[in-house]
């Protein structure tokens, strides 16, 4: 049975509801490598201010205003220097008619209300300083002009007090907002649980070693891996036996593993189709989409195991997955949908009636080469820039005509 690009998308985007409605929260600690990117599954409260004290935001001199209100460069005002606060310090307390150096990010000695910088103090330069514990202060800072209240002070929590929402639920975790996680004094973080594939592949012709003749490198397995993998999915890849029986007992085992388990290969026309043929007795659905590449097509739902099957043909594998899978996972890490780029085409191309085509294509100077069809050709869709849809109905497009370009990088 032949199906259109449109309703087997569907299929698949309602066989796939469920297992993403499923996955629940995962915490991952705030300096975790897996956490940008993640969509936050509930609302994040701030634990601390930010900033989280009342700190310098300049190397200089704490002070009372009120001590400096007379100063002027033919007057200046000279305090003693109190303890240094360097970042990192306990808080100190500033006594009256004293100037208590100050480094960037240090908190606010108590009673100080503003801050000099060292560069507008009368000498410029910092006077040899002790800090608390090491010493008894006897230097002296000069100051030729008043300074106002508030002044290179960074109250605590000006940019968010505690208590208040850091990122709502579904908020896609980019850098900046880890750095505002953390700063809010969070240290775990609730995010949509990853979803967990078994990536299955088939074929005695398989080999990760040594070739015997006949044999050829598993080459869809560590690409749809990666294609994956960029997509926040944990993938742990298996190659399937090529016996119906040991097939479904694999799947059987998977299934209580994963969440997804994607086969790849063995669902054509042949004699020796294991996923096809496994599958089908037990309710699996195979069809012919009308698309090239990734004409045969095929899913499955096995009591709590969904099971989605791409063609073998790796160009068929890795564009099954660009339009079946990877939409629905852009969407579930909250990426905006992709846009596509437009340029003329540089010689013309023909496409079947009835078939919905993706072809590889080039972008050089500013024009959009269109590549051979054959869904063998990896090397073509290793150096391909774009994709270029030919829908169905349309048969010949002519040189110079101006062609949407889809990233498969995005
Ligand atoms: N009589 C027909 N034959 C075929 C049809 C058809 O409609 N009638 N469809 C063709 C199309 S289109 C495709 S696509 C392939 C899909 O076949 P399968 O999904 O059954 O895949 P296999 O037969 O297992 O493999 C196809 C091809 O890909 C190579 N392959 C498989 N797995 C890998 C891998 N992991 N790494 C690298 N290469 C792999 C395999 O050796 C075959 O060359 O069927 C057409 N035939
Ligand atoms: O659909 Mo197949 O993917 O044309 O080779």
């Amino acid at each position: 049975m032949t199906c259109t690009l449109e309703n087997h998308r569907a299929e698949l985007a309602s066989l796939l509801k469920p297992v993403f409605d499923s996955l629940g929260t995962q915490w991952l600690p705030v300096t975790s490598e897996q956490l940008c990117d993640r969509i936050t599954s509930e609302d994040t409260f701030a634990v601390l201010p930010i900033p989280a004290f009342t700190n310098s935001q300049m190397d200089g001199y704490a002070v009372r205003s009120a001590d400096l209100l007379s100063a002027a460069p033919d007057a200046p005002v000279s305090l003693p220097l109190g303890f240094t606060a360097a970042a990192g310090d306990p808080q100190l307390e500033l006594q009256p008619g004293t100037a208590s150096p100050v480094m960037t990010g240090a908190m606010i000695p108590a009673g100080a209300d503003t801050v000099i910088p060292v560069e507008e103090s009368a000498t410029g330069t910092f006077p040899e300083l002790v800090r608390c514990g090491h010493g008894t202060p006897s230097g002296q800072a000069a100051f030729t002009a008043p300074s106002p209240e508030g002044r290179f002070i960074r109250p605590a929590g000006v940019d968010l007090a505690a208590g208040a929402l850091v990122a709502p639920a579904g908020t896609r975790l980019a850098p900046a907002m880890i750095a505002a996680l953390a700063s809010s004094g969070l240290t775990e973080i609730p995010v949509r649980r990853a979803l967990k594939v078994a990536l299955c592949t088939t074929g005695d012709e398989l080999s990760n070693g040594q070739l015997a003749e006949g044999q050829i490198p598993d080459a869809n397995s560590p690409m749809l891996a990666a294609l994956l993998r960029r997509h926040q999915v944990e993938v742990r890849t298996i190659q399937l036996p090529d016996d119906p029986q040991g097939f479904v007992a694999a799947i059987d085992e998977l299934q209580a593993e994963v969440d997804l388990i994607v086969t790849v290969g063995g669902i054509s026309a042949g004699a020796y189709e294991v996923v096809r043929q496994a599958l089908s007795p037990l309710g699996g659905n195979f069809h012919h989409v009308a698309i090239q590449p990734g004409g045969p097509q095929g899913y499955a739902q096995l009591g709590d195991a969904t099971v989605l099957c791409f063609p073998g043909n790796p160009v068929s594998a890795l564009l099954s997955a660009e339009l079946f899978l990877v939409p629905l996972l852009r969407e579930f890490n909250g990426l905006p949908e992709p846009r596509p780029g437009h340029y003329p085409l540089a010689a013309e191309a023909s496409s079947p009636e009835h078939k919905h085509q993706v072809r590889r294509a080039l972008i050089r100077d500013g024009q959009v080469t269109i590549l051979d069809p054959g869904s063998h050709l990896v090397h073509d869709l290793a150096r391909a820039d774009a994709l270029v849809h030919i829908p169905v109905g349309v048969t010949q497009l002519v040189a110079g005509q101006s062609i949407e370009t889809w990233s498969m990088n995005v």
